[in-house]
């Protein structure tokens, strides 16, 4: 389908910047201790999770560097193990998107394609076993193991193809095989260190009554309970690897949690163990300023709030799945992020910020008072904080397109924001970012798939049934235009509420650089401030952001 593209910009004025104190307190301070909560038993957990290109590419150095080493210790500290299915590259190349490839391939008509990627991730798997493991037993098993999931991955294939649908439920078997194979690895390079190490497949943990309602805080809480159940069960010494997939979950996986759904597995057996820390072990040494493979002077943060770390996520880093935060700092579980190349680096903690609390208490129910700014900007005892503040991260998301939809004016306001949600509902379109007026309506949507193709904008096409549809539905409503490849750039922190003209400096910067700002966003989350700028922007809006708002604001 062709369609106008419209390209249009509009720049903000400028603020005064400002400066000033932050939160009191040490980060050890605020990280909550065995000790201090109520432990059954003793338990003295300590649960990581290792991303799928950690076990693909580190799988040798987890077990010797990281578990063994932990075991090591002596301090009576337990380790539970829980594992994503193994990337040896890029995420993008890994098994999770091979498999679901491999669904998808069903359904094509192309006959035993999705054979050759399973054939490809079963040697894949017996080839990494056989340069980890030498003791004979060991590996027999373990490519015996992986023999049988990967046939029985064959025949839920076959099963689809025949009948000629993939549901939610056939996806997400398929997608668990991934985190099977990748524990049965880890088990077998752990056994091989003389770890105790046991597999433990939780894939069809979810059979409890409560399953039908829905993904709720009822449903978390049992899952936990049983997730922990079950690794209580294994006795006193055994280190469990736990596959970091479930499912079957009423709805999917897939569809209800998502992609990065083994951070929330790994929480949710914290959960049930109580543990005393939930590692989440990544390919960087925590999170920092800026993603530090895009802006070298990055620097790493000692400590995130769960509220930072969702937003960092949400727009374009990759730290953590936001579902997970919930469990863990409700059951007061500190998280720790770190490096599986440097595990003798501290990481970063993500700890609520006390002060957060405090505001949150000053609260009197719906309504909210501006002036808990002051609360923010002081110490418990009234004195002025001195630390000076600053934004916490900055981050990108690519691969956004930005929808415009101007009203015929046929309604008024109020009914003209309800069509246009229940439009891009029915098509499913999930909205990252929104501007709007009475008559005027910015989304920017963001797609891993392309939602349009062509090189000007002459060619260019929309690609995505679902965007096709919604333009379709939306002209009713209103004149429709697309502008594509562009990315949202956005400021997070939590000091931000409170550090005056930090938009106008954000603003300014980019715009003092030459970097148009096709539309934005602010004060819908009070610890982010985004706009949306042209893809082709993107490394330069992110350095020079970092040069002038995190490096000069002392
Ligand atoms: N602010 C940030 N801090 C740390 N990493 C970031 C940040 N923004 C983006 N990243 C990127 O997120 C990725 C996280 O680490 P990685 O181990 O590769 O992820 P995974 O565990 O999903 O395999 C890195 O590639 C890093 O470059
Ligand atoms: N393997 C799944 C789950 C996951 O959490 O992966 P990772 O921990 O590598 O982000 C995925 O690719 O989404």
């Amino acid at each position: 389908m062709d369609f106008p593209i419209v390209r249009r910009a509009r720049q903000t004025v400028p603020e005064r910047n400002g400066n000033g104190p932050v939160t009191n307190g040490t980060i050890e301070d605020r990280i909550p201790h065995t000790q201090e909560r109520d432990l059954p038993g003793g338990a003295n957990w300590v649960v990581q999770k290792f991303g799928g290109t950690s076990v693909g590419k580190f799988g040798v150095e987890i077990a010797e560097g990281i578990v063994l080493a932990g075991l090591k210790q002596n301090n009576g500290q337990r380790i539970a193990v829980v594992c994503s299915a193994r990337s040896t590259g890029t995420k993008a190349e890994g098994t999770t998107n091979r498999l679901l490839r491999a669904a998808r391939d069903t359904q094509t008509g192309t006959g035993s394609k999705y054979g050759d990627v399973v054939e490809a991730l079963r040697l894949d798997h017996i080839q990494a076993g056989g340069s980890a493991v030498s003791d004979q037993t060991i590996l027999k098993r373990y490519t015996e193991d992986v023999d049988k999931e990967c046939q029985k991955l064959l025949r839920i294939l076959e099963a689809a193809q025949y009948l000629e649908a993939v549901t939610n439920q056939t996806m997400d078997m398929v997608m668990s095989v991934g985190e099977k194979l990748s524990c049965l690895y880890m088990t077998a390079v752990l056994q091989q260190r003389g770890v105790e190490a046991v597999y433990v497949d939780v894939s069809e943990i979810v059979d409890f009554a409560n399953a039908g309602k829905g993904l709720g805080d009822e449903f978390y809480k049992n899952l936990a309970r049983v997730l922990g159940e079950r690794v209580l069960e294994l006795g006193d010494n055994v280190v469990p690897v736990i596959t970091g997939f479930f499912g079957k979950v009423p709805g999917g996986l897939l569809e209800q949690v998502g992609r990065g759904y083994t951070d929330l597995c790994a929480a949710l057996v914290a959960v049930g163990l109580q543990a005393k820390e939930l590692q989440i072990w990544k390919e960087v040494d925590g999170i920092f300023t800026a993603d530090p493979r895009k802006v070298p002077t990055a620097s790493l943060l000692e400590s995130v709030t769960p509220a930072e770390a969702a937003e960092l996520t949400f727009y374009g880093s990759e730290v953590i799945h936001p579902f997970t935060m919930d469990q863990v700092i409700k059951a007061s579980i500190p998280i720790r992020i770190k490096n599986v190349m440097n595990p003798r680096n501290k990481g970063t903690v993500i700890v609520p910020d006390p002060q957060d609390e405090l505001s949150h208490q000053k609260r009197s129910g719906l309504f909210r008072n501006r002036s808990t700014s002051y609360l923010l900007n002081h110490g418990a005892d009234g004195t002025p904080s001195v630390r000076p503040k600053r934004p916490t991260a900055v981050t990108i998301k690519p691969s956004i397109t930005v929808l415009n939809v101007h009203s015929k004016r046929r309604t008024r306001a109020h009914g003209f924001l309800m069509s246009i949600f229940s439009i891009l509902d029915k098509h499913g379109l999930s909205v990252d970012l929104i501007s709007s007026s009475e008559v005027h309506v910015s989304m920017a949507l963001h797609s891993e798939t392309a939602l349009l193709s062509g090189n000007d904008d002459e060619s260019l096409r929309i690609e995505d049934t679902a965007l096709a549809g919604a333009v379709d539905d939306l002209s009713r409503w209103g004149d429709v235009d697309l502008v594509p490849n562009m990315a949202i750039i956005s400021l997070v922190g939590r000091q931000l509420r409170s550090m005056v003209g930090i938009s106008g400096r954000f603003f300014s910067t980019l715009g003092e650089h030459g970097i148009n700002i096709e539309m934005i966003s602010q004060g819908a989350s009070e610890i982010n401030i985004s706009c949306v700028i042209e893809e082709r922007d993107s490394q330069r809006a992110l350095s020079v952001v970092h040069t002038n708002l995190f490096t000069f604001l002392d």
